[in-house]
């Protein structure tokens, strides 16, 4: 032990940092139950002792935090790495799905769900955004109607389960219309579960955490719940599957982008792996549950926050806003409101690129990700060992002063084809960057696109009044600590310039 806390200081020595206390580390600087407060505490140990970071736990427990672009690169283009400690948190929500798994496992897995977000199958995606989007302004406009200022979060989110549901899963669960829906709620608060178990002092004893604590008899419940829902999407997916079959509707189970099930029903993610065989061998239960459990909740939280996000910061720039609803009118014409939007015709949306790109980077739905090596690599002139966890705090990374002057500013313009300083591929990563990147990505920008457009032909977006007192705390996702206050007013139809 004592030797192992030699070497480690040996370590640190080359990194920054505050003097840890000697048996808890850096755990008294985070204050113990204000989950916006431990996000905060984070942000400022960066902006006080610079980049890179070497974060002392309980005893020799211990993590490295990078920011710097050389040394990011290094920890995310390792050829081999697993996920970090703080992952098997989640574990036993979203077992070794997509998110999680490693090595073969991940790699196979990959390579069998890639074909999902081919551009024709996206292409059909786009559609039920359209859908979807149609019916959330629907809804919303009876909070414009009533001049009512409201939180939209909540509804975003629910228009985002609704729509990875359809896409991924191909099942209606119409979760706009029943707003009290539990699964949101409990995907919620899962998420603070898993925050407060990082931080808690017990975060290196996994098994006494998991067995003694009021918080994990809660998760072990919460989980159950979870999984109960998702089940019930793959077995409702089952059974549509199983009547078109005997309906004689099945033609070859090749084809999956358009015409699989006739017209309308579109071939799924979820249909995809209920169908692989695996060495002549379907894919059992669990693989499938774990497979789905990791979509349902990558593709909907993750959604809600960035569409949110790009809200609140419209809402507080209204010539922003303006503009881009200049640029939806020029590029759209007269039946801006109407045109069912395409994937080709979301390519033609320069400015709404920039804009969604600076709310990716002020508010990235994923605020940091970590990684364990697998093997030991160099870093600022010190051997780090196999088996270091590391985080990569995206939200302080795209806060770097030097690559974005003036961080906190919101300025779409330092994404426009005319900045002498573009960011590096390592500055910008509001979706992990290297093999282990988002894959859904290009469906992510697709929804957050269809449902900025949409929203902004109907609606002028206005702060509420709590806006200014609004917080974000991270948990697996950034979030508003109490929602996003905004009011919305009807734009007049005979309005183009
Ligand atoms: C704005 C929305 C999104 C953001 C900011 C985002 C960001 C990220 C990031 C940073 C990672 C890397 C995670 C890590 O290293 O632990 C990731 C991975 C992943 N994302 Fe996303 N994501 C978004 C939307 C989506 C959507 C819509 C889906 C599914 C439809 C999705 C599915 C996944 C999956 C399955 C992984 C794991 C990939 C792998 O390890 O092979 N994400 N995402």
């Amino acid at each position: 032990e004592y030797r192992d806390r030699k070497r480690l200081q040996h370590i640190a020595s080359h990194f920054q940092g505050p003097k840890p206390h000697w048996l808890l580390g850096y755990l008294p600087l985070f204050p113990v139950n204000d989950i916006p407060g431990i996000f905060e505490t984070m942000v400022k140990l960066h902006e006080r002792y610079g980049q890179d970071l070497f974060n002392w736990g309980l005893l020799n427990d211990h993590m490295v935090v990078v920011t710097s672009a050389a040394n990011v690169e290094k920890v995310v283009m390792a050829k081999k790495t697993q996920k970090s400690q703080i992952y098997e948190f989640i574990e036993p929500w979203l077992g070794q799905g997509l998110l999680i798994s490693s090595g073969e496992k991940w790699f196979h897995r990959r390579k069998i769900i890639t074909p999902t977000f081919h551009f024709k199958i996206l292409e059909s995606f786009v559609t039920v955004f359209n859908r979807e989007a149609e019916l959330l302004i629907e809804k919303l406009g009876q909070n414009a109607d009533a001049g009512r200022e409201f939180d939209i979060y909540e509804p975003i989110s629910l228009y985002a389960l609704d729509s990875i549901c359809e896409t991924s899963m191909g099942v209606e669960i119409n979760a706009q219309h029943n707003p009290e829906n539990q699964y949101v709620r409990d995907v919620k608060r899962m998420s603070e579960l898993v925050l407060l178990r990082i931080f808690h002092v017990l975060s290196a004893f996994p098994r006494t955490f998991w067995y003694t604590m009021p918080n994990a008899w809660e998760q072990r419940k919460l989980i159950g719940r979870l999984h109960a829902f998702t089940d019930s999407v793959i077995q409702s997916r089952r059974r549509q599957l199983l009547a078109a079959v005997e309906q004689g509707k099945v033609g070859n189970q090749e084809t999956h982008a358009d015409d699989l099930y006739g017209a309308k029903q579109r071939s799924s993610f979820l249909d995809l792996l209920l169908n692989v065989t695996v060495g002549g061998k379907p894919l059992s239960d669990a693989d499938i549950r774990e497979e789905v459990d990791t979509f349902m909740f990558e593709g909907h939280d993750t959604t809600t926050s960035g569409i949110a996000f790009t809200f609140y910061q419209l809402a507080k720039h209204p010539e922003i806003q303006e503009k881009l609803h200049q640029e939806l009118q020029d590029v759209l014409g007269v039946d801006y409101r109407h045109v069912p939007l395409t994937y080709n015709t979301l390519q033609n949306f320069p400015y709404l690129d920039m804009v969604v790109k600076e709310s990716l980077r002020l508010l990235p739905p994923v605020s940091f990700i970590g990684r364990r090596l697998v093997e030991d690599i160099q870093m600022n002139g010190v051997t780090i060992p196999a088996g270091t966890d590391f985080t990569i705090p995206i939200y302080v990374i795209h806060r770097n002063p030097a690559v974005f002057p003036d961080p906190e500013r919101f300025d779409p313009e330092r994404f426009s084809d005319a900045n002498q300083h573009p960011p590096g591929p390592y500055d910008y990563i509001p979706f992990s960057a290297g093999s282990r990147n988002c894959i859904g990505q290009r469906y992510a920008l697709l929804e957050m696109k269809v449902t900025v457009i949409k929203m902004l032909a109907h609606f002028r977006v206005l702060p509420g009044e709590q806006m200014p007192q609004v917080r974000f705390k991270t948990d697996l996702v950034l979030r508003p600590d109490k929602g996003i206050p905004i009011k919305l007013v009807r734009r007049k139809f005979d309005s183009i310039k």
